[in-house]
């Protein structure tokens, strides 16, 4: 956790006021009781006013010094502390925003997500905590020799108390803490019941599963009620305990500072005093449990953070990448075979094909084939194992990536929008598309239609994730998106299946038009889709079963002829 504090360095300046300040503020409370016993015993006993009134002045300046030290090191201490808390939260995701997909595949989406948010809090709280880290000591050590200076054998008593205190604050925390880290768990499975819940709400009322999931939030929820009543019935014992180990201390002080007194050996003030530094110490060392508190929760999260930011990315640019130039690219696989990492068989073995600029190169092949995994390649989301991929004639791991996916208009297989405007969206593609390219963009993805009948046409609002759209209205945005790039390469993957016949159609001729130039790969389970495609590759578990137009194919393929068969007898049934 400590290696995330170097982030404080821009803050060096606030830093170092907050600990004077704080400094400053703990010596004038520790002043504050010498003044007092100075008013009891000078003032009170020889009933001097003018000493009384002048010495009450000094103790007032000196607790308003207090207080204002006080607000400006909280005032510095809250701005210090969000800054970190945004620097870190910056740092992470511009730092995750740099893994391929196999680091998120590893850490997985939610995990990032608590850890961005949530372990970053926790770690932040400690900041926010930091007067305590310079108050509380100073105030103990300091609190220690004043009262000592004050009378040295009463002091004998005070310190005797300090290790019964700290005892009794070991043993509670001995049994508080290792249930501080069960009740972090439990939380995380809250979260999961919850996400799961909140994520597949269709499935679970489709089939009537409220019930169930309701038992299951319910036990998640009433194991961590049970674990957070447990934890904070031990740490409730906390005050109390040490209140009657303080007042006990109090009692003592009291009996034996009032047989010194009668022996003349010590002044009423003093003692007065006397109880004011053993109040003093007393609160520095519950302010210092709640720092050893807080201290291993905020580095498990530390460590958590620290695993993400130690992470680095397995693709990345190398020193001497390229920029592609604008160009009517080719991309050719040769000899390409992946395996996810950690999988036991290769996704794609010894793949190898062209795709021509100006041409239309579909894949086409069962689930699992590995038809996704080629697009995952060529967008360089994941780096080839053996064999080469080039685009234009450069391998694929010499191009600069942010170049290498400039130039291509994607279209993932389940449309991933956002929440803004449906022409946000579209724009999404290109920030400096015209309001005209954006509607070019739309008509040609057949979705300009649907979007003049939204209530606010380009301008309607896309719920989180587009879910106040159909399946079909969603493939169409997010094939707008990659059509107001302008791009030399076109990749759909899969991006057909949720429009009908008719618009799938009518789509496919838009598009002939509009992307006459460019090299389009076109992913599909359909057929009818890739048909006229001048080239067709054909997979099966991972490997080429065949390429060429329909035509050859119909005659070559077997696998393409199965595919062609049950596809039409489907279409005949229906
Ligand atoms: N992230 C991943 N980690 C491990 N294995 C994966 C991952 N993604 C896909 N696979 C595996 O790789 C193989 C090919 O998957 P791929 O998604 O490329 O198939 P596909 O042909 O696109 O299938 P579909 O038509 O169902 O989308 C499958 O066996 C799949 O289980």
């Amino acid at each position: 956790m400590f290696k995330l504090f170097r982030l404080l360095k821009p803050y060096r300046i606030s830093v170092a006021a907050i600990i004077t300040l704080m400094l400053l503020q703990s010596l004038a409370q520790l002043y504050l009781p010498t003044l007092l016993s100075d008013i009891v015993d000078v003032g009170v006993l020889k009933g001097d006013v003018a000493y009384i009134l002048r010495f009450g002045a000094y103790m007032l300046l000196v607790a308003m010094g207090a207080m204002v030290c006080v607000i400006i090191a909280s005032y510095l201490l809250a701005r210090t502390a969000t800054g970190f808390g945004r620097d870190l939260r910056r740092k992470l995701f511009s730092h995750v925003e740099s893994f391929s997909l196999h680091e998120f595949d590893k850490l997985g989406t939610s995990s990032l997500i608590t850890r961005t948010t949530n372990d970053i809090a926790q770690v932040q709280q400690v900041i926010v905590m930091m007067r305590m880290f310079i108050g509380a000591p100073t105030m103990l050590i300091g609190g220690v020799i004043m009262a000592t200076y004050k009378d040295a054998h009463l002091a004998i008593v005070l310190i005797s108390v300090i290790p019964i205190l700290v005892l009794a604050i070991v043993g509670i925390m001995l049994k508080g803490l290792p249930l501080f880290k069960v009740l972090q768990v439990k939380i995380d499975g809250i979260n999961l019941v919850l996400r799961e819940h909140l994520t597949g709400i269709r499935v679970i009322r489709a089939f009537n599963r409220s019930g169930h999931e309701k038992q299951k939030f319910e036990k998640a929820n009433l194991d961590y009620t049970q674990t957070a009543i447990k934890v904070n019935t031990i740490m409730a014992t906390m005050m109390p305990v040490m209140m009657l180990v303080f007042n006990l201390g109090v009692v003592v002080i009291l009996w034996y500072g009032g047989i010194r007194i009668d022996q003349n050996q010590m002044q009423i003030g003093d003692l007065m005093a006397f109880i004011q530094y053993a109040m003093q110490i007393m609160f520095s060392m519950f302010m210092m449990t709640m720092i050893f508190m807080m201290i291993p929760r905020a580095s498990a999260s530390g460590v958590r953070i620290n695993e993400v930011l130690a992470i680095t990315s397995t693709i990345h640019n190398t020193e001497k990448a390229i920029s592609l130039p604008s160009n009517h690219a080719a991309i050719e696989f040769e000899n390409v075979t992946f395996s996810y990492p950690g999988a036991e068989q290769p996704a794609i073995r010894n793949v190898s094909f062209r795709a021509e600029p100006g041409e239309v190169t579909a894949i086409i092949g069962g689930t699992g084939s590995g038809k996704t995994t080629l697009i995952n390649l060529l967008l360089r989301f994941y780096d080839i194992n053996t064999g080469s991929i080039h685009v234009d004639g450069h391998p694929l791991h010499t191009l600069q990536l942010e170049s290498l996916r400039q130039h291509i208009g994607y279209v993932p297989q389940k449309a991933a929008l956002f929440s803004g405007t449906v022409a946000d969206n579209i724009r999404f593609g290109r920030e400096t598309a015209t309001d005209e390219e954006i509607k070019q963009a739309a008509a040609t993805a057949q979705a300009a239609d649907f979007i003049a009948e939204l209530k606010d046409g380009y301008e309607s609002q896309l719920a989180q994730g587009g879910t106040n759209l159909s399946g079909g209205q969603k493939q169409r945005l997010a094939i707008a998106r990659a059509l107001a790039r302008k791009p030399d390469i076109y990749v759909f993957d899969d991006s057909f299946s949720a429009l009908d016949f008719k618009t799938d159609a009518k789509l496919r001729a838009a598009l002939k038009v509009e992307t006459e130039q460019a090299t389009k790969i076109i992913v599909a389970q359909r057929v009818s889709t890739i048909m006229d495609a001048n080239r067709i590759i054909v997979l099966e578990d991972g490997c080429i079963a065949g390429i060429g137009t329909h035509e050859e194919l119909m005659s070559t393929c077997d696998v393409y002829q199965e595919i062609v068969a049950s596809q039409l007898s489907e279409e005949e049934i229906a």
